[in-house]
This record gives C-alpha cells, sequence and structure tokens, in this order.
C-alpha cells in the first residue's frame, strides 16, 4: 500500500481529469474495534456528479463515509484519492481538497455568521453565491440562528474552503422540509459547479431527486447501486427491502 501524502498536495494545483474518480475505494472494509461494518466495498465519486449513499439505520453509512475521509482507518481493500491510494487522515485529505459536512451542525455560536465563514482558508464569495439567503445574516452571531440556518451555514463553511469534493452526512436531520430541499438544491448547485459530491440521506426520495448515481448498503455491503432516476423509479420495492425499520430489525435478527 503506498502512502503518497505528499503526491496528495502536489495535485491539488492540477484539476483531476473528468475521466477519473475524484475518490475511489476498492474492496473497502472498516469498522470498529477490529470488527467489520462495512466489507467489501467498490464505490467512486467523479467531479460534477452527487452519488447518493442509502441504507437502513445501522446499515454503516456514516463508518463508510468516516472511511472515505479518513476519520476512520480502513481494515480492508485500498481508497484512491485523487487518483492515487491514500490512508492520509482527513485534516490531509482536507489540504487536497476534500470537505466534510456533518451530521450535527458544525458553526462556532459566539462568532457571526461571517466569522464563522472566514473560519476556512476559502472564500465566503463562494458559499454566498450557492447560499445567497445568509447574506442578510453576516452580522449575527450563530448561535442565535435558527437550526435550519446553521446547518445551511455549515454547509456553506465547507462549500467557502472550495473543496473538490463534498462528503455529507444526514445535513438534513431533523429539519423543516424545505430547508431540507434548500440544503439538495445547494448540494446538487455546487455538483453542477463541478464539485463531486457523496451524500448519506434519510430523504431518499428528495436525494434522489437531486442525484445522479445512488449505491445501496445493506448490513455493511453494497447490495444495489444504479443511476439515481431509474432506481427512484424502483423506490417502494427499494424501500421495503433495503431501507424500512422492518429490514433493518429483520437484518439484526438474521445476523
Ligand atoms: N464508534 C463505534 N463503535 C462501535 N460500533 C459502532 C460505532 N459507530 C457505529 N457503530 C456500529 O456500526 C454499525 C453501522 O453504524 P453506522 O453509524 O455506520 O450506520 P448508519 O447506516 O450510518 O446508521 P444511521 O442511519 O442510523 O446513522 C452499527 O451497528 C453501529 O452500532
Amino acid at each position: 500500500m503506498t502512502v503518497d501524502v505528499g503526491a496528495e498536495r502536489a495535485t491539488t494545483a492540477q484539476p483531476a481529469q473528468p475521466a477519473q474518480p475524484l475518490l475511489s475505494a476498492s474492496s473497502m472494509s472498516a469498522g470498529y474495534g477490529g470488527v467489520p461494518v462495512v466489507r467489501d466495498m467498490d464505490l467512486e465519486v467523479r467531479a460534477g456528479e452527487v452519488v447518493a449513499l442509502l441504507g437502513a439505520n445501522g446499515a454503516g453509512k456514516t463508518t463508510t463515509l468516516l472511511a472515505l475521509a479518513g476519520v476512520l482507518p480502513i481494515s480492508g481493500g485500498e481508497v484512491a484519492w485523487l487518483g492515487r491510494t491514500s490512508r492520509a487522515p482527513l485534516h490531509l485529505r482536507a489540504r487536497a481538497g476534500l470537505g466534510f459536512v456533518p451530521e450535527s451542525r458544525a458553526v462556532i455560536p459566539s462568532l457571526t455568521t461571517m466569522e464563522n465563514l472566514r473560519l476556512g482558508r476559502g472564500d465566503p464569495e463562494a458559499a454566498l453565491e450557492l447560499l445567497p439567503e445568509l447574506k442578510p445574516l453576516l452580522k449575527r452571531r450563530a448561535g442565535l440562528l435558527s437550526g435550519g440556518e446553521q446547518q445551511i451555514l455549515t454547509l456553506a463553511r465547507v462549500l467557502a474552503a472550495q473543496p473538490r469534493l463534498l462528503l455529507a452526512d444526514e445535513m438534513s436531520l431533523g429539519l423543516a422540509p424545505m430547508i431540507v430541499q434548500r440544503l439538495l438544491s445547494a448540494v446538487r448547485d455546487a455538483a453542477n459547479s463541478g464539485i463531486g459530491v457523496l451524500i448519506v440521506e434519510q430523504q431518499v426520495r428528495n436525494v434522489l431527486a437531486v442525484a445522479d448515481r445512488a449505491y445501496v448498503l445493506r448490513r455493511g455491503k453494497i447490495e444495489l447501486e444504479g443511476k439515481a432516476a431509474e432506481l427512484a423509479g424502483r423506490l417502494e420495492e427499494i424501500e421495503a427491502t433495503y431501507l424500512t425499520g422492518a429490514a433493518a430489525i429483520e437484518e439484526q435478527a438474521d445476523g
């Protein structure tokens, strides 16, 4: 396994070839305390596409994102970032253009919206172009924003760093439908501007409406993949087989 952090840095000035995935995993396994949770995963994300990662509670979606981001060490297979095999941790991948949007809102409450946007090394204006509703809130302390506004700011902070690839973990948890639509459409706009996106989202119909492709996880393995529009056409079957609470309980009983 080649660990080539220096090469990651060196490649940041060069745009990735569209033909080459920004991020790919082959036979990737990862878990906790030596127990694998995701196994044998093959996936990829290319510039300009939104890829959804779907699965029931406990299927391994967050674990997959953490392993791809370098937060959780992989126990098998490979992750390639910008065409090179990598085991670099998140902060080094972040320097090379990987943005991670966590499940929980990640703003500093005592700082204003603008100060939050300036925390990264990026360009607040780039984020404000994608999320202009933050403009009237720039001088307000982030702690005084609503939950939805804080999640919009969380996404904006990551976008301000102008990442090449965005990994987003259930951004919409507990938010009103309008805010969810807003976050998803901003993610789509970001992809249209050339960013690759891998997104975990419980609101399957909504995420498939903005995604290009999707992977469906069950018991830590990718069981289904395809174009988002095709999967949306089979949504009832997919929900019953892979995504419902009943499917998750059945999994645990079987497992
Ligand atoms: N830090 C941890 N230590 C041990 N096991 C963990 C840890 N985090 C998650 N797990 C286990 O790994 C499995 C997959 O969890 P993960 O959070 O990746 O699933 P998920 O698909 O993201 O679920 P959800 O939709 O509920 O967030 C679960 O059985 C979970 O209990």
